[in-house]
């Protein structure tokens, strides 16, 4: 980023903030990062846990990488710099839904701490909860509902997270999940650690 580039750019500072937001909506508003090799189960348990938060009128958010990858991202390859660039938007884009006061649930694969740790700075610690979708990956190899993993074994993917490309699992997450587990067993465990974050 060029710094120059905000020389005359002003902060503007709105009436309704997130501390209004919030207390209208009755409960906090942070990030779940989900991270995880593809086939891990991110957007599965994302997903359903969304489902029991909007049952429970928690105002949530889903941003998944395929999908955000077809809009957002979608000039993004999966090289290392573009992965980083991918993770950086999605972030901002987090943020700005915080700033909404909503619960925003990320699932990017976003195999690299670094990354990651860009990710938490641009949300802010206080603000960021990573969560590991830790699966063995000859689960997810079994699993490959995209046939992704047999598509790279086959060199018809070179850059496949877990076959050509690395996947650094996180040195300390905020939670861990065992991605071998019931998702009705892994969602109440989650809904457990979320109940007293969620409280205004
Ligand atoms: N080369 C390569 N490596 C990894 N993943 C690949 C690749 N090519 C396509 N896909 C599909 O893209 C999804 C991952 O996108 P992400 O945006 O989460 O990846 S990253 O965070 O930028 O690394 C990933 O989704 P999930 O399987 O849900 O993780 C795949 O469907
Ligand atoms: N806890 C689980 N137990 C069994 N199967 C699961 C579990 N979580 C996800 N799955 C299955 O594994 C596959 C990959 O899950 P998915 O959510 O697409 O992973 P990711 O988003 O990490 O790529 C899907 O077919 C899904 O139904």
């Amino acid at each position: 980023m060029n710094i120059s580039n905000l020389k005359n750019v002003f902060w503007h500072k709105h009436y309704i903030d997130k501390k209004l937001r919030i207390m209208r909506n009755q409960h906090n508003a942070f990030v779940l990062w989900f991270t995880g090799l593809s086939g891990s189960g991110k957007s599965t348990i994302a997903g359903f846990l969304e489902h029991l938060l909007y049952q429970k009128k928690i105002n949530t958010y889903l941003l998944d990488g395929d999908n955000i990858r077809t809009g957002l991202c979608k000039d993004l390859s999966f090289n290392i710099a573009d992965r980083q660039e991918n993770i950086r938007r999605v972030a901002e884009v987090a943020k700005l839904m915080v700033d909404a006061g909503l619960l925003v649930l990320v699932t990017l694969i976003s195999p690299y701490q670094k990354h990651r740790d860009q990710a938490k700075n641009i949300i802010g610690k206080k603000n960021f909860l990573e969560i590991f979708v830790n699966t063995p990956i000859n689960i997810c190899k079994e699993r490959d509902p995209k046939n992704l993993y047999l598509k790279s074994l086959k060199g018809e993917i070179n850059d496949f997270t877990g076959i050509q490309e690395e996947y650094e699992s996180p040195d300390s997450p905020d939670y861990n999940i065992d991605g071998t587990e019931s998702l009705d067993k892994i969602s109440k465990k989650l809904l457990k650690f979320l109940y007293k974050r969620l409280i205004t």
